[in-house]
């Protein structure tokens, strides 16, 4: 993830040699200065002060222009980091087959993409940037204490093996408590995605309140780790900055011993000091450093679980067909199927229908049938468990998914719109939007009788519609699809709006091969073929008037309950 911003990592990790090298200087010419101080001849006094003083100033002013440089370049590379993992996670997730996401909430997804990736980002600006100059801070201070006075630097030093065995213990435990924190606060967010989206039905049950309880449990239950985390941060922290004083301490006592005996003047304990403080201070860095790191690891286990996911189905890989190849006949040949989640309720059992080019088939069959799962299935989103699916004798598993959907019409029962103009919602199909004129749009939009509706408006194909507006369908396809699977919507439209449309698609059923999930009499009976889907099978298929002279048959049943309930309607509006 790195690699792209190489070039300027490494300009940063030069930036950060250099202020380090001016920092950790430092405290060495400090000391010269004092030791200038105390023993320069008084009449060359000012004059060397003076020009050490100056010399000094230019270098830390260099110093500190490299360490603006260290910190601007690091704070980019590591949001480079951050932004080419958001994309990269994004697209590993829109990857994934449609399983994937009955299995895994949307709240869940969410989470990761946005807070796992930011914990990822912090651990990789400041931190990254700060927790390298306290490893080379710390590196030159224990060195130049060696330098200084090898045996108060080895007497002092003893305070740090302790420290860095609590910090392994500490890391451990941080890295664990901080996937626990991040999985809870995932379940707390899918479980206010989930509210949020559906405000209506939790309006119309009074649940509000309960829910809130809901969610303050979650969010308690976050609390209750980030405690954990909190009191072993507390005690991590307190032993650092202890042992940092206990150096200083330690250093005074000491050095005061060694100066006393004349082994050291004062500025070279003046610069121990000095560099005693810049140790002290980059252990503490180096704590917080590896306390954030630890964290970062923890949320990016939760990411990389995602980026190395391979999806059980491909997106783009498989054979395609010329045009002319495709002819558009289906048939499904003792296919069975139950959904990923729920693999003790079989949707089919040895379920076989043809669907002849250029025929229009009208499944109907009992709520719950499976007359949507049969779409499923044809658009490839998932695969039967047994059995096989084939368009023009090809196995829809050895053809290239990406191709197959483009040549495959769909309108559902409940249109999406997304959040954009109602002329980027139409040109949403289309393999190329960027290809798709205006013409092309408002044809789109008289084919499918739409194009007076969306006139009407004072923005006309501009207007912006709303997240979930059901206004009209964006799945129209700019190449001319062979096939098309059509849900018809039951009770969606008032009564002119649903003449356009039953218009507009009667028109497109022309030449095509059609799979209608039949919900109007006048659909089916216009049909080629009916299909009767109950308990699995196909237990009738036939042509509309034949089915229904089969007295005891589904089909008739199915239609008697409609006539029967239209009748009772009409009974019910004559009174
Ligand atoms: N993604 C899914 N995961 C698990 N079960 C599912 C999923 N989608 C649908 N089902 C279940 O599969 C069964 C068949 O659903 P399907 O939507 O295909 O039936 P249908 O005949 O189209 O019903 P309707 O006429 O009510 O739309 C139902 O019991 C439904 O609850």
């Amino acid at each position: 993830m790195a690699a792209p911003c190489s070039l300027r990592v490494m300009a940063a990790v030069g930036f950060l040699v250099a202020s380090s090298t001016v920092t950790m200087s430092a405290p060495f010419f400090l000391g010269k200065v004092i030791d200038t101080i105390y023993t320069c001849p008084p009449d060359d006094f000012s004059n060397s002060l003076s020009s050490l003083c100056i010399v000094l100033a230019g270098v830390f002013l260099c110093g500190g222009a490299a360490n603006a440089a260290r910190v601007y370049l690091m704070q980019i590379s590591g949001q480079q980091i951050v932004r080419n993992l958001r994309e990269s996670l994004f697209s590993a997730i829109l990857r994934q087959e449609v399983g994937f996401f009955d299995k895994t909430r949307t709240g869940e997804l969410i989470n990761r993409l946005s807070a796992d990736t930011g914990i990822i980002g912090r651990s990789l600006t400041d931190n990254l940037s700060d927790g390298l100059r306290s490893v080379t801070q710390a590196i030159a201070g224990v060195s130049m204490m060696f330098y200084v006075s090898p045996s108060l630097a080895a007497f002092v030093l003893m305070i740090v093996p302790p420290v860095a065995c609590l910090a392994v213990i500490f890391g451990r435990y941080l890295r664990s408590i901080s996937k626990r924190i991040q999985d809870s606060l995932a379940e707390a967010t899918q479980l206010a995605e989930e509210r949020i989206g559906n405000i209506r039905t939790v309006r119309a049950f009074g649940k509000e309140l309960t829910e809130v309880e809901k969610y303050a449990e979650k969010v308690d239950h976050v609390l209750k780790l980030s405690r954990k985390d909190a009191a072993m941060r507390a005690g991590f922290f307190g032993v650092t900055g202890l042992s940092g004083n206990m150096i200083i301490l330690t250093v005074l006592y000491k050095g005061g011993l060694l100066m006393a005996s004349e082994h050291m003047t004062v500025g070279e304990l003046s610069s121990f000091l000095m560099y005693a403080f810049w140790v002290g201070i980059s252990i503490a860095g180096l704590s917080s450093f590896y306390s954030e790191l630890m964290r970062g690891f923890g949320a990016g286990a939760r990411i990389w679980e995602l980026l190395d996911r391979k999806p059980e189905l491909p997106l783009n890989e498989g054979v395609v067909l010329s045009s002319e190849q495709l002819k558009g006949e289906l048939h499904f040949y003792n296919v069975s199927f139950a959904y990923p989640t729920r693999k003790d309720a079989p949707i089919f059992q040895g379920l076989n229908l043809t669907v002849p080019s250029g025929s229009v088939m009208a499944v109907v069959g009992p709520s719950g049938s499976g007359k949507s799962t049969l779409v499923s299935l044809l658009l490839r989103l998932y695969d039967p468990d047994k059995g096989r699916i084939t368009v023009d004798g090809h196995d829809v598993r050895k053809l290239n998914p990406y191709w197959l959907r483009a040549h495959i019409g769909t309108v559902t029962q409940e249109p999406v719109l997304f959040s954009c103009s109602i002329a980027e919602n139409i040109a949403y199909g289309a393999i190329d939007p960027g290809h798709i004129t205006v013409q092309d749009i408002h044809r789109a939009a008289q084919i499918a009788n739409a194009y007076e509706f969306v006139s009407g408006f004072p923005r006309g194909f501009d207007t912006v519609v709303g997240e979930k507006g059901v206004l009209l369908s964006g799945m129209i396809k700019f190449i001319d699809p062979k096939i098309l699977l059509l849900d018809e919507a039951t009770s969606a439209l008032d009564t002119e709006n649903e003449y356009l449309v039953q218009e507009a698609l009667e028109r497109l059923m022309v030449g095509r091969t059609v799979l209608i999930i039949a919900h109007r009499l006048s659909t089916i009976q216009n049909a080629d073929t009916v299909a009767v889907l109950d308990q699995g099978h196909v237990v009738e298929c036939g042509r509309h008037d034949e089915l229904l002279s089969n007295q005891q048959g589904m089909f008739r049943k199915l239609m008697e309950k409609q006539a029967f309930m239209q009748k009772k309607q009409s009974q019910a509006l004559c009174k």
